[in-house]
């Protein structure tokens, strides 16, 4: 089947938060509107663009492309942007059931409300593992009231000017910040009306006796979040699109990319309960529990008076660390695309990434292996298809870090280099990655959450401390390794995944925090170019750049 939408793309006023801002919208509406399909359908979903200002592009996060990595919707890496004026469209499979998002992925247009839920349902005649009787989407996110223009100049600034802590969290686009927070007889304070119906919290409507498939996905810009249903437990049983071996939560931490399906067992004697929100991870400076309501029966909706559902503390690391360590491949996975790790699978190459934060000529950077990744305005993809010189840095980004980094310090030379160079592999390649995190230049280490396009990979573990080449291994889960294509970095600690490079394309993987990529967080990870090329790369995604030598007139 092939399942179509035309989504016309402009600036719509939104109050998410009560608080009146412009975001980008689809279709007139934020967040966009949720696409379904069933596994194995075609969607084409054209994009008309009427920003005037801006180019965009849209990436299906967790879909892989197969066979369509011009698709991806990354700009600098799949494509060129879609100008003001122009339509481009999308045309790829969605091979695997599950609960996946679209968000743009051009400067930071995600952090300016453009995205939207993609569930990719199983054929008629199949059914998940798990029982229940109705489902809900929540996608949630932080918010600011600054737009992205000035974020971004901050983040370019010197002196650099972060973001600093959200305004509010949103479930389902909707928040509350406290108007009454705003200095009166002010712009801001006209902009700012509590009584706004778009700020009305997200009601999840329940019937009593019903158990519920609840999706979740984080788009959030910088933090890692903890979610919470007053008076409820929740059953996990899918993360990033992988049915896991469930179990048992009241509080469950999402970084930003990933995506859940949790079950609730609507068993409870009450009208109202709370849906809350927290920052975890960063010091959250009392950033407001983000709200919204769980209501049976259809009885009248009303936030309860409650004290707002609180999880663990910001700090409390360890409780992360135990969380993230129950995720397990669930054995019997119907589905077979979600295939089990192959133990004696050989590692072909072993890359060891250490995200360092620094400075470049005075700007402050993220980068890895002392390369913050500076993107080129010709698509990698096109450059590698076409053999187009000068389009990405030709000399391989290093694959280790130095044996003797100190990751208790903060990086001993703050100059980092910039680049755009690629990692090139073979089709077939068997590549285990090792993100190690560190002091940043405060000394203060940060939750990173990672995210990979085009493939998905096994977690196959997390140590606190330095990455060890001789004992580290030792530890890593070979037995029932989760498969996902999020993970977290933990403080002064690495994570390790591996996956099997068998999509050919050119694919970012890099820290899912909006912020933190526009300031060079992430590398390209490139094979099977000769297959993408005997297949053809569509034209339309061809024309900026060094791309535009390929149309010259003859
Ligand atoms: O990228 C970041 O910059 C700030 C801080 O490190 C410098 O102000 C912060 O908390 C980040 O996550």
């Amino acid at each position: 089947k092939v399942v179509e939408h035309d989504f016309e793309v402009a600036y719509v006023d939104a109050a998410p938060d009560c608080y009146a801002k412009t975001v980008i919208g689809i279709n007139g509406v934020y967040p966009g509107p949720t696409i379904r399909a069933v596994q194995g359908d075609i969607l084409k979903i054209t994009f008309h663009n009427y920003i005037a200002t801006e180019g965009i592009t849209m990436h299906w996060h967790g879909i892989r492309q197969v066979g369509s990595a011009w698709a991806d919707g990354t700009a600098a890496v799949a494509q060129c942007p879609i100008l003001y004026g122009e339509s481009f469209t999308y045309e790829f499979i969605v091979d695997r059931p599950g609960t996946y998002f679209y968000h743009g992925h051009f400067g930071s247009q995600r952090a300016a409300g453009f995205y939207g839920a993609l569930i990719v349902d199983l054929p008629a005649g199949k059914h998940e593992p798990y029982h229940y009787d109705g489902e809900h989407m929540i996608i949630v996110n932080d918010w600011w009231h600054r737009p992205i223009v000035t974020q971004e100049q901050g983040l370019e600034a010197i002196p650099f000017k972060f973001v600093g802590d959200p305004q509010s969290l949103l479930l389902e686009g909707r928040g509350r910040y406290n108007c009454s927070a705003v200095p009166t007889y002010t712009p801001a304070a006209i902009s700012c009306n509590q009584t706004d119906e778009r700020c009305a919290p997200h009601v999840m409507k329940v019937e009593r006796g019903k158990t519920y498939r609840l999706r979740l996905a984080s788009v959030a810009s910088l933090s890692s979040l903890n979610f919470k249903i007053e008076g409820h437990k929740m059953k996990v049983v899918e993360a990033d699109g992988h049915n896991v071996q469930p179990f048992w939560t009241d509080n469950l931490d999402l970084y930003s990319g990933e995506t859940y399906s949790v079950l609730v067992s609507a068993n409870m004697p009450g009208d109202n309960y709370h849906l809350g929100l927290n920052v975890r991870g960063r010091e959250d400076h009392n950033v407001p529990t983000g709200l919204g309501i769980l209501n049976y029966n259809n009885a009248p909706v009303r936030q309860p008076s409650t004290p707002a559902p609180k999880g663990p503390a910001w700090d409390d690391f360890e409780a992360s660390k135990r969380q993230a360590r129950k995720y397990k491949a669930l054995k019997h996975n119907p589905d077979p695309t979600s295939h089990a790790l192959d133990r004696h699978a050989k590692v072909t190459r072993t890359l060891i990434l250490l995200t360092t934060q620094q400075k470049l000529k005075g700007h402050i950077k993220w980068a890895i292996n002392n390369v913050t990744y500076a993107p080129l305005p010709t698509p990698v993809l096109a450059g590698l298809v076409y053999n187009i010189s000068g389009s990405y840095d030709t000399a391989p980004p290093p694959d280790k870090m130095p044996a003797d980094y100190n990751i208790y310090a903060p990086p001993p030379v703050t100059e980092t280099n910039k680049g755009s160079g690629v990692y090139q592999f073979k089709t077939g390649d068997v590549v285990d990655v090792i993100i190690q995190n560190c002091g940043n230049l405060q000394n203060i280490s940060e939750n990173h959450p990672w995210h990979l396009h085009g493939h998905d990979f096994w977690i196959l573990g997390y140590g606190d401390g330095k990455y060890d080449p001789k004992t580290s291994p030792k530890t890593f889960n070979l037995k029932n390794p989760p498969m996902r294509n999020n993970v977290p970095t933990f403080p002064f600690a690495w994570t390790a995944i591996r996956f099997k490079l068998d999509n050919p394309g050119a694919w970012p993987f890099h820290c899912h925090i909006e912020w933190h990529v526009h300031l060079g967080m992430g590398v390209v990870f490139a094979h099977g170019i000769e297959e993408v090329r005997a297949k053809g790369i569509p034209n339309s995604v061809l024309g900026c750049g060094l791309t535009k030598q390929l149309f010259k007139l003859r």
